[in-house]
Formats: C-alpha cells, sequence, structure tokens
C-alpha cells in the first residue's frame, strides 16, 4: 500500500513540476464531471416525488437539472482530457529521461550486465506509455473518492444500511490487487523469454543478419524457436490472466449480493409507506453508479499498481548503481611515469568464472603495448578495465602512481581515444559519425578532418557523395551504406579525433582491413602516436592477431586463460623461443 501511496505522491509531484496549471484545471474539470452522476440520482428522485405529487414546476426544474448533470458528466471529462493527453504525454516523456539517465548513471557497464536490471529496463520501456497514464490514474483516484463520498451522504438519507454497500465494493478491489501481483510475477518470469523471443524476430526482419540466416537456411528453424518461445511467454502469461480473472469474477459476485440486498432493502421500504417512489428511484440510480465506482476502483488500483510498480523499478534501477565515492584526482595533464597494473583479477558481475587472474603490467609512459592471444583469453577485458568501465575485483591499476579508482571518470575517458571491434555503427552524417570521438571539438574547423587524414579514410570520405556531409546508413532517403570496412574506418577516425590521448585503445579496430592496410595504418599511426607519447607520454595499447602489426609494438604481451603468458620486445619473445614465436613463424610462412 505504501508503495501506492508513494506513487500517488510522486506522479502528482511531477504533473505539478511540468505544468501546474495543466493539471489543476484537468482536476477541476474532472471533478465537475463525478459530481454529476449522484447529483443527477438526486434530481431525477426529485423530478419523479414532484410529478406523483402532481408538482410540475419542481419537475420540470429537476428534470433540467438532471439533465444538465448529464451534459456535465459527459462534458467535462472530455475536456479534461485535452489536458489530460499533454500532461501524459510530457510526463512519459520525463519518465523515459529518467530512465535515460538511470541507464547512463552508472560510471562503468556493470549494471548493463545483470539480468534482473535488463528485465527492469525491458519493462519499463514497454510500460513507459502507462506510466504517461499515471497523472490521469491518480486524478481519476480523487474523483472517485468524492463520487463515493456523495454517493455515501445521498445513500444514508434513504437509509442508513445502505451505508454498508460501499463494503461489499472491497473484496472486488482486493481480488483485482491480488490478480494484479500474478500477472506482475507472470511479467517478469517470462522477461527472459520475451526478450529471446524479440531478438529472434529482430534477427527476421534485420538486413544485417539476413545473409547468414538465408546462407545456413536458419529461417524456418528461427521462425520455429520464436513461436515456440513465444508460446512459452503466452502461456505464462494466459495463466496469471485466468487465474486473475477467477478472482476478479469472485470480488464481483461478492459486490452483486450486496447489491441486490441494497434495492430489496429500499424497495420494501417504498411498499411499507417508510419511503417515496422518489427515493427508491435514487437508491437505484446511485445503487448502479456504486457498482459502476466498484468497477472504477478495480480498474484504479490495477492501474495505480501498474503505476507503483513501474516506478518502483525505477527505484530499483537508481538504488542497483549508487552514486559512487566522488573521485579525489584528476588525471594528469602528461603522463610521466607511465600505467602500471598490479595483481589484478577480474570477473564479469554475475559470473563465477575469473576472466583476469594476477595481472602484473607496466606500460611505460610514451610507449605501444600489443596485446595478443587465443579469442577469451581476456585482451578486450583487459582493455575495458583501463577505461574504468568494471572495477576490479583484486589489486589495482595506477596511473602514474595514482589509482584508478580514484581518479575522475570522466575526465579520465576525456583522455581516451579508442576503436573497438564492435564499434557502433552512427548512422547521422559522416562529420558527426566522427566528430562525437571529441564532443567539445565537432565544430572545430579541420578537426574531423585531420581525424580522417590520421585514420587513412580520406578515400572512404572522397567517394561519400556529399563527403563529410553525407548522411550514412542507407535508412534514409539520401543516405549512403557503406561497407564493413568503410564503417570500420569511419569508427576509427573517430577513435582519432582526440589529440592529445594519454590512453589510445584500439581493440582490433581494423580487423575488417586486409593485413597489409591494417600494417600501412598502424605504420603511419604509429609515427604521431610516438610525437603525442613524446609530448603527453601517451600510451598506446592494441590488439590484434596479426603479428605483423604487433611486432612495431614495443612492448608485446601473449595473454592466455586471463593471465600474461609471456612479455617483451618483439626480438625478446623471438629469442625466447615461446607461443609468440611459434605463431609469429606460422603467420610470416603463411604471407611468404
Ligand atoms: N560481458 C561479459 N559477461 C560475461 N563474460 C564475458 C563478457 N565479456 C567477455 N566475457 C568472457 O570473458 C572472457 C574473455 O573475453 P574477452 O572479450 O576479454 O576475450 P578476448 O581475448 O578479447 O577475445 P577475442 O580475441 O575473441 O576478442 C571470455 O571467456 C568471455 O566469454
Amino acid at each position: 500500500m505504501s508503495e501506492v501511496l508513494r506513487s500517488i505522491g510522486s506522479t502528482l509531484v511531477s504533473a505539478w513540476r511540468i505544468s501546474p496549471g495543466k493539471l489543476l484545471a484537468a482536476a477541476v474539470l474532472m471533478l465537475l464531471g463525478a459530481v454529476s452522476g449522484p447529483l443527477l440520482a438526486l434530481f431525477l428522485g426529485v423530478a419523479v416525488d414532484a410529478a406523483l405529487a402532481g408538482d410540475a414546476g419542481v419537475a420540470v426544474a429537476a428534470t433540467v437539472a438532471a439533465a444538465a448533470g448529464i451534459l456535465l458528466g459527459l462534458t467535462m471529462e472530455h475536456f479534461a482530457h485535452i489536458y489530460f493527453f499533454e500532461l501524459g504525454d510530457l510526463h512519459e516523456q520525463a519518465t523515459e529521461r529518467r530512465l535515460g539517465e538511470l541507464a547512463h548513471a552508472p560510471v562503468g557497464l556493470a549494471l548493463h550486465e545483470r539480468r534482473d536490471a535488463a528485465d527492469r529496463m525491458e519493462l519499463l520501456r514497454q510500460e513507459s506509455w502507462a506510466l504517461g497514464q499515471g497523472v490521469q490514474t491518480v486524478l481519476h483516484v480523487a474523483v472517485l473518492f468524492t463520487q463515493i463520498g456523495l454517493t455515501a451522504v445521498l445513500l444514508a438519507r434513504v437509509q442508513p444500511w445502505l451505508l454498508l454497500l460501499p463494503l461489499f465494493a472491497v473484496p472486488p478491489v482486493l481480488a483485482g490487487r491480488l490478480a494484479e501481483r500474478r500477472r506482475e510475477r507472470a511479467e517478469l518470469a517470462t522477461a527472459e523469454p520475451n526478450r529471446l523471443s524479440r531478438h529472434l524476430l529482430d534477427l527476421a526482419m534485420s538486413a544485417a543478419a539476413g545473409k547468414e540466416v538465408r546462407l545456413f537456411g536458419l529461417g524456418t528453424l528461427l521462425r520455429r524457436r520464436q513461436a515456440q518461445v513465444r508460446r512459452e511467454v503466452d502461456a505464462g502469461l494466459r495463466r496469471a490472466e485466468i487465474a486473475g480473472t477467477l478472482l476478479r469474477l469472485g470480488g464481483q459476485l461478492v459486490f452483486a449480493v450486496g447489491y441486490i440486498g441494497a434495492i430489496v432493502l429500499v424497495v420494501r421500504a417504498a411498499i411499507g409507506n417508510e419511503r417515496s417512489v422518489g427515493d427508491v428511484v435514487l437508491a437505484i440510480t446511485l445503487a448502479v453508479q456504486t457498482n459502476a465506482q466498484a468497477a472504477g476502483a478495480v480498474a484504479l488500483a490495477h492501474a495505480l499498481q501498474r503505476n507503483a510498480r513501474a516506478l518502483s523499478w525505477l527505484r530499483w534501477l537508481r538504488d542497483a548503481s549508487p552514486p559512487e565515492e566522488p573521485a579525489d584526482a584528476l588525471p594528469p595533464a602528461a603522463l610521466r611515469d607511465g600505467i602500471e597494473l598490479r595483481h589484478v583479477a577480474f570477473r564479469y558481475p554475475g559470473s563465477d568464472t575469473d576472466v583476469l587472474v594476477d595481472v602484473n603490467l607496466r606500460i611505460p609512459a610514451g610507449t605501444t603495448v600489443a596485446i595478443v592471444g587465443d579469442n577469451g583469453a581476456g585482451k578486450s577485458t583487459l582493455v575495458k578495465l583501463l577505461c574504468r568501465f568494471y572495477r576490479p575485483a583484486a589489486g589495482t591499476i595506477g596511473v602514474d602512481g595514482a589509482d584508478l579508482e580514484r581518479l575522475d571518470p570522466v575526465a579520465w575517458r576525456e583522455r581516451i581515444a579508442a576503436g573497438f571491434q564492435d564499434y557502433v555503427r552512427l548512422e547521422v552524417p559522416a562529420r558527426s559519425s566522427i566528430g562525437v570521438g571529441d564532443p567539445p571539438r565537432l565544430d572545430e574547423p579541420g578537426a574531423v578532418e585531420r581525424a580522417v587524414v590520421r585514420a587513412d579514410a580520406q578515400q572512404v570520405v572522397d567517394r561519400l557523395p556529399d563527403g563529410l556531409d553525407t548522411h550514412l546508413g542507407k535508412a534514409y532517403a539520401d543516405g549512403a551504406e557503406l561497407s564493413g570496412g568503410q564503417w570500420q574506418r569511419v569508427a576509427l577516425s573517430r577513435a582519432m579525433m582526440r589529440d592529445e590521448p594519454l590512453l589510445l585503445l584500439l581493440d582490433e579496430p581494423t580487423a575488417a582491413l586486409d593485413p597489409l592496410t591494417e600494417h600501412a595504418l598502424f605504420d603511419r599511426y604509429a609515427d604521431s602516436a610516438r610525437a603525442v607519447g613524446a609530448r603527453t607520454g601517451g600510451v598506446t595499447v592494441f590488439v590484434s592477431h596479426r603479428f605483423s602489426t604487433v611486432r612495431m609494438a614495443d612492448l608485446i604481451l601473449v595473454m592466455a586463460d586471463g593471465r600474461i603468458a609471456e612479455s617483451g620486445s618483439h626480438d625478446e619473445l623471438m629469442a625466447l623461443g615461446g607461443t609468440y614465436a611459434e605463431l609469429f613463424t606460422l603467420q610470416a610462412a603463411a604471407y611468404r
């Protein structure tokens, strides 16, 4: 209950912040509409009694008043909707903004790895429309209380026992709440298969997946699997729905008993001449309204709970990633010593396998480090720890002697330039797709052009119909689609936007390029990296499976099973005669 009360409070506060005027206007119009029902019953009763007594004046006046009540009921809510619609829309946008803030708020990526967080984010995305309706729901509650209050006063005038009638409305409300809880549990339990079903459907509709789907003849398999998962989801939800419907039906039956009893009571009083015919009309009309009010209360309880539940998910997400202690240091303007990892260990959230184990490593300022190793050896994970996307489970990462954990993460990332193998295909004009690599310099004359040259992507830009002003992505009328390698060059240009990074990370960003092009690119890049290194002590860390590129690095790390198995310069590792020497010789022979 406290959850519901809390959600009512926060919905009203949110609506008030959005527009106090619209909230008040909607509330007043709704209340005018709300009083019309009980007043209609009152005027009808008076009109009937006056007509039976032959008092035409009063009968006509009461009938006109009843008609005005009907008109009020029919029109006021429509006018109120004009305000609701806008308020609801703005409230929904505010909720989506909040969801976006919560998704972006964590310093690292740990929250995004959690299944329970993914479930809630998914459901919140689906529920954002329902949340938009929260304002309307809360105002309807005020309306309902007003109606119930007025109805109670009028019923008590006819027969005090009729005041018990609203009590019969309690079971349907409780049953509604129980039904809603069942549904909530079912939704959470089916969130994961639901996600899988959507993913399978996305595969059928995405052009990117289309190639493999057709080539491997996966269409039927995917469709079958999707249909099967979907059936499982629907079965889970349907079971909850059926149980909920039975519960609600039971509640409504209890109310029906009370309703029939109330009418019998008043009719008997009228037969015994204790009450007038007008009172019978009044009571029957009000009893019908009480029924509608009870049904409304059930629907409202349902909507209120949905609103409260969605708001509680937002709070859950907020609490799941509490703000970190404020950092007490900024990254140095220039690296003097370098970056050092001491006994670093790591495992992904929710996993019980160590991905990095006791990693010790010193990257001197101004140097270039290459990481090689089998798939799954932990190379990308090491890169992600350097970006501070996760905290090491043990050990420390030092930047010129300062613990990376103590450095302001935003300021640290502002000094990192990075290109990843799973880069983002930003479908915006090419200039922006590259320029966002350093947002403050997006409009700086020549900044994007220089990044393009550094990434050796001039040819890609030259082929675009409007150069850097071309919209990327074929989903747009004047958009240009790029090949995998071209997209990668755009992403690489983005990585080259920052002029003087302390850390340049290249996690296989050139995997789609041929080995010679990659080699030429790194050769070219190595010169400017050395120049930056000499100025700022910045270090370059790159991951590659191409040994011709790797050999250029000052320090080469061979990773295996989350550990550094070998480290040294190319010559040192060749002399060692271990894995590196073996793989280098194999690849060199293959290219000969
Ligand atoms: N987000 C994640 N959650 C859980 N486990 C993960 C996650 N990302 C990677 N892993 C696991 O961590 C291990 C190391 O992965 P990582 O991506 O660091 O390997 P890698 O050496 O970069 O491999 P590759 O050469 O294939 O890119 C793998 O066993 C992988 O399954």
